[in-house]
C-alpha cells in the first residue's frame, strides 16, 4: 500500500516559509495621509514628539491642589489651608499660591508651579474659605508631571511599524495629523476551475459556487491591502496565461487558487514555469500539500490548492508571513498557546498538521481546545466555526483527550 501521507519529496513547513521569506522584499514607495488612514499602514519614517505629554502638571482628580512646606507643616493632621482660587481644565488658574494657600481643582487642569500636592474632594473639609484634612498630604500626589507619558523629542515611531487604532490616538495627542507610510500593496486574485460557479448562476450537475476567492478577498482587505479581482479563470491553459500576465503587470503579488496538483487540468504550475520560475512546490503539511511559490517578472506568486481549507490555511500560513514583509513590517510568528484537547485527536505522522479547533476557557480557567470532527480539506463550515488550527508537529501521532496541544488563534495570524 502506498503511504500518502509520508514526507520525502515534501518540504518541511519552516523550511518553506524561510525560503519563500528570502525572496521577498518590501515595497519602496511612500506616501503621506492622513492620521485617520493609517490603520495597519506601515510607517516610513522616525516620528518625534513635537511636544511633552503631557504638557502641564496636571491634577488626576477633582480637589484641591495645596502649596505645602514639609519642613514646617506639623507631622500631625488636621491641617487647613486658605482657599485662594479655582483651576478648570482648559482654564488655569493664575497666580502663585504661597504656603498654607490652596485652590480648587479639576481632573486635568494645570497645576500652578507653586502647587506640590493634590487631595481629591472625599478626603477634605471646606468651611469659611479653609480647606482641611485629617491626613498629611504627600510631595506631588495625585499629579500626572509633564513630560511622564511622552517627552518633546523623544522617538515614538521608527520605520517599519504598523499602526493600530491606539496609535492613531496617540499620533493624534501629540498634533500631529499626516505621515510618511508605505505604499498600499496591491494583490491580484484568481481562482481557477471549470466547475466553478458565482452566485446568481444556475449550477449544471458537477458545478459548485466558487469560494475561495471570497475568502481570500476578505482576508486581503482585512489586512488593508488592494484587491485586484480577476475573477474565475477556466481549466484552459491560455487563458490562465492571460490572467497570469494581467494580474503581473498590475500587482505585487499573484495569488491564485486551484490546479496546483497533479490533475489532467492542473496548469498553474505550467503556466509559471513558462512565465517565471517556480521556487518551491509541495510542502508537508496538511492540509494545503500541493502549494507552489514562485516569482513572476514583476510580482510575487502564491499558488494555493483549490480544496477550501486549504486554500485558507496556505494563505495563512505562507502568504501572511510573506505580504506582512513586502509591506515593510516586521514578521513576527503568531502566539503558539498550550492548551488542552478535549477529546482525542487522530493524526499520522509525515505533515505538520494544523487542525481546525474551537479554543475557550472551561469552567476551571483553564484553556482547552475541542477540534472539530470534520477535518476534511473540502469542509469550509469547519473553518467557519473554528477560532484557531491545533498545531501538531510533522512527526506527531495523535493523542488523547487531556493531552497538551499548542494553539494557533486565527486573529492572531491576521493581526486583527
Ligand atoms: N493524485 C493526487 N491527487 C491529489 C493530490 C495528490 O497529491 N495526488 N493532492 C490532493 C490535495 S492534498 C489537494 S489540496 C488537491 C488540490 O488540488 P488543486 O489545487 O489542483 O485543486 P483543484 O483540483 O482545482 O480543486 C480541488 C477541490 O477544490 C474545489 N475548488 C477549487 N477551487 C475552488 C474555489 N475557488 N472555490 C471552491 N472550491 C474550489 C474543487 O472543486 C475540488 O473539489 O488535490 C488533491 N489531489
Ligand atoms: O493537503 Mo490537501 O490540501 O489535503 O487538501
Amino acid at each position: 500500500m502506498i503511504d500518502c501521507c509520508s514526507a520525502p519529496g515534501l518540504m518541511p513547513y519552516a523550511q518553506a516559509k524561510s525560503n519563500l521569506l528570502n525572496k521577498i522584499t518590501a515595497v519602496e514607495k511612500q506616501e503621506i495621509i492622513g492620521i485617520e488612514d493609517c490603520a495597519k499602514r506601515v510607517n516610513a519614517a522616525i516620528i518625534v514628539s513635537p511636544i511633552n505629554v503631557p504638557a502641564h502638571n496636571n491634577s488626576a482628580m477633582d480637589g484641591y491642589a495645596f502649596n505645602v512646606d514639609f519642613a514646617e507643616t506639623p507631622a500631625q493632621p488636621p491641617h487647613s489651608y486658605q482657599l485662594v482660587g479655582t483651576a478648570m481644565a482648559g482654564r488655569p488658574y493664575i497666580g502663585e499660591l504661597a504656603p498654607g494657600q490652596c485652590i480648587r481643582i479639576m481632573t486635568g487642569a494645570v497645576v500652578p508651579d507653586s502647587a506640590n500636592s493634590v487631595e481629591m474632594q472625599e478626603n477634605v473639609s471646606v468651611n469659611d474659605g479653609l480647606v482641611t484634612l485629617n491626613q498629611p498630604l504627600k510631595l506631588n500626589n495625585h499629579i500626572r508631571l509633564a513630560g511622564e507619558d511622552i517627552q518633546k523629542d523623544q522617538q515614538i515611531f521608527l520605520p517599519g511599524h504598523q499602526f493600530s487604532a491606539p496609535d492613531i490616538g496617540l499620533l493624534a495627542s501629540l498634533g500631529i495629523d499626516e505621515i510618511a507610510v508605505n505604499r498600499k500593496l496591491r494583490v491580484a486574485v484568481f481562482s481557477t476551475g471549470d466547475e466553478l460557479k458565482s452566485a446568481g448562476q444556475v449550477l449544471q450537475t458537477g458545478e459548485i459556487y466558487e469560494s475561495n476567492r471570497h475568502v481570500l478577498m476578505a482576508m486581503l482587505n482585512n489586512m488593508n491591502i488592494d484587491v485586484l479581482d480577476l475573477g474565475i479563470i477556466p481549466d484552459d491553459y491560455a487563458q490562465i496565461k492571460q490572467a497570469f500576465e494581467q494580474a503581473d503587470q498590475q500587482a505585487d503579488a499573484v495569488i491564485s487558487s486551484g490546479g496546483v496538483s497533479v490533475g489532467d487540468a492542473d496548469y498553474t504550475k505550467d503556466v509559471l514555469e513558462e512565465l517565471g520560475q517556480i521556487e518551491f512546490w509541495k510542502i508537508a503539511i496538511k492540509p494545503g500539500k500541493p502549494f507552489a511559490f514562485g516569482t513572476l517578472p514583476n510580482s510575487v506568486f502564491f499558488g494555493l490548492p483549490g480544496n477550501p481549507v486549504s486554500s485558507t490555511v496556505t494563505f495563512h500560513l505562507l502568504a501572511v508571513p510573506a505580504l506582512i514583509k513586502m509591506m515593510g513590517t516586521n514578521y513576527t510568528e503568531p502566539l503558539l498557546l498550550p492548551a488542552t484537547t478535549t477529546i482525542d485527536i487522530q493524526k499520522r505522522a509525515g505533515r505538520m498538521d494544523f487542525q481546525r479547533g474551537i479554543a475557550q476557557i472551561n469552567e476551571s480557567g483553564q484553556l482547552v481546545v475541542e477540534p472539530l470532527p470534520a477535518q476534511g480539506s473540502g469542509i469550509l463550515s469547519s473553518m467557519s466555526k473554528a477560532n484557531c488550527y491545533i498545531v501538531l508537529a510533522q512527526d506527531h501521532q495523535g493523542c488523547v483527550a487531556g493531552s497538551d496541544v499548542s494553539i494557533q488563534m486565527f486573529d492572531h495570524i491576521l493581526r486583527c
